[in-house]
């Protein structure tokens, strides 16, 4: 009998793969970087021959470290990073461009053309999302607009769109199957969120052609099987979710009101509200969180753009550290007497301010400033930017949970941030045993589509705390140091689209 699944988590900075065992214990992973390419100021590109690449040689890695063969893994699950836009000829499954990636600000434009045509209200209506590059539907509008002959190619049916997902099971399947989860069709802004529908309107209002578009699928299911010669044995694909949506269900936080953040390049707070679509008025995006056994569960989600990657700065832009796990230990070392604050706009802000021209900076220097304080600032500046998100999901749905903030991605591993977060946001920050929370989730919508999990309650009773981080911070010196980050936002805002 099948005893394995195998998840296949491709990240936007890593793809990794991970062999999991009936007790959900990770037998054998792989993992593996990829390039970034940066062609422009505010342009950020992957190779989708990359992605593709790395996701088979990094499960090919899982199943023998693992010492499993195809025939012992009931199904695999992928999990991706989301709103990226994948565009491929579907005569020879290559992609006719690098794949634009969500950090991407190219479109920031042709958002604000639409924004002046007054039809922001509508489309936040029907997909729960703001205006904003960060989506996909304008990076969509790009490559049709930009790739000579695209648009023909289109009209002739030659073209296939996908996020991440849609990608990967095209290639696993030998191009049999072109779908796209729920989760990954919330983010693109094509999607009517309560019906889970392409929405003819918005196809219309961002040129889109509905023949590239892949068919939108629940979360656990059948999405095909692997071709034989790729990992010796076909292998079917029973679930698939967007790298936030699958953290959560990683989290197990199935009940509304759970709230889960996960720190990788980026930084995203997603608030399970159940079968209610909560309506921000904190300029939060309403998500469609899963839909599981045909139950439609929704979110809350503030989405920080820079996270993990402001730690990826002080290592590969300033040259302070040289692995990203010395940037706790170093702002440990800081003078506690400096207070340095850095608003990590390097991509403009997300949630809640929501401003793509907005631009990096830093507040308080002195002569005495130095690696350690910029150190602590860059972490600091992620727990503030969490505080905000959670307020701002308290003030729009009272029932969020206030007792505990689950925790994972790379940077949950620093004990000093974790301790940090908790005395910002004020809230005891829990960090489980399972660090792969996001490849769990996906791990575990595989294992429930094949029958291998049917049990949502005994994967929730699974959940088990590595450490809980409890406040020490009193409330007078957090809302001294809140009053300064707000004020270093605020000059950051008021700076945006002002320089030469
Ligand atoms: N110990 C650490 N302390 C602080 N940041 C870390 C640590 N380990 C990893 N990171 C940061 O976490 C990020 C990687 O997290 P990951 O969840 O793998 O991201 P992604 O899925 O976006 O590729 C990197 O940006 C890295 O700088
Ligand atoms: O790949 P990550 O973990 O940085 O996640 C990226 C998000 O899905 C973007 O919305």
């Amino acid at each position: 009998m099948s005893e394995y699944v195998l998840a296949i988590d491709q990240g936007t900075t890593s793809t990794r793969a991970i062999v999991f065992n009936r007790d959900y214990r990770n037998c054998g992973s792989g993992q593996q970087e990829f390039p970034q390419h940066f062609p422009r100021s505010g342009w950020v590109e992957h190779d989708a021959e990359d992605l593709w690449r790395t996701a088979v040689e990094t499960s090919r890695l899982a199943m023998s470290s693992a010492g499993v063969s195809a025939c012992e893994i009931a199904a695999i699950g992928i999990t991706n990073q989301r709103e990226t836009v994948v565009m491929w000829d579907r005569r020879t499954g290559r992609p006719i461009h690098k794949a634009i990636v969500w950090q991407d600000r190219r479109t920031a434009e042709h958002c604000a053309r639409i924004r002046a045509d007054g039809t922001e209200q509508d489309i936040g209506r029907k997909t729960g999302l703001l205006l904003d590059p960060y989506f996909s539907a304008t990076k969509i509008a790009w490559l049709l607009d930009n790739v000579a002959g695209a648009r023909e190619a289109a009209r002739a049916g030659h073209l296939a769109f996908g996020t991440v997902d849609s990608w990967l099971v095209y290639k696993l399947t030998g191009g049999r199957r072109h779908v796209i989860d729920v989760t990954n069709a919330s983010r693109t802004m094509l999607c009517n969120i309560e019906t889970a529908e392409w929405d003819d309107s918005l196809l219309a209002l961002f040129n889109v052609p509905k023949a590239i578009l892949p068919e939108i699928v629940g979360n656990t299911g059948d999405f095909g099987e692997t071709g034989e010669a790729l990992f010796g044995g076909r292998i079917p694909i029973r679930g698939i979710a967007g790298d936030q949506q699958a953290a959560m269900i990683g989290q197990a936080c199935f009940e509304p009101g759970m709230v889960k953040s996960t720190y990788g390049t980026g930084c995203f707070a997603l608030l399970n509200t159940g079968a209610e679509r909560v309506t921000s008025q904190h300029r939060l995006l309403t998500t469609i969180a899963y839909k599981i056994d045909g139950q439609m569960h929704y979110a809350l989600e503030g989405s920080i753009f820079i996270a993990g990657a402001a730690v990826q700065w002080l290592r590969d832009g300033l040259g302070i550290i040289d692995r990203a796990d010395r940037s706790g230990p170093l702002a440990a070392a800081a003078d506690a007497g400096q207070i340095v604050y850095l608003v990590p706009a390097f991509t403009g802000l997300g949630a809640p301010w929501w401003d793509p021209d907005a631009r990096g900076a830093l507040y308080g220097l002195t002569r005495n400033t130095g690696p350690a304080e910029l150190a602590k600032a860059a972490l600091e500046s992620v727990c503030f930017q969490t505080r905000d998100l959670l307020r701002a999901m308290r003030k729009d749905w009272p029932r969020a949970d206030e007792t505990f903030l689950r925790v994972d991605g790379g940077m949950a591993a620093s004990d000093w941030m974790m301790q940090r977060l908790a005395d910002i946001v004020g809230v005891p920050v829990d960090r489980p045993v399972v660090h792969e929370t996001t490849a769990l989730g996906a791990a575990w919508l595989a294992g429930h589509g094949a029958q291998v999990w049917p049990d949502m309650q005994g994967f929730s009773q699974s959940w088990k705390r590595d450490h809980r981080f409890v406040a020490r911070m009193d409330e007078g010196e957090r809302q001294q140091l809140v009053l300064g980050w707000r004020a270093a936002v605020r000059s950051t805002l008021d700076f945006s689209g002002k320089q030469p």
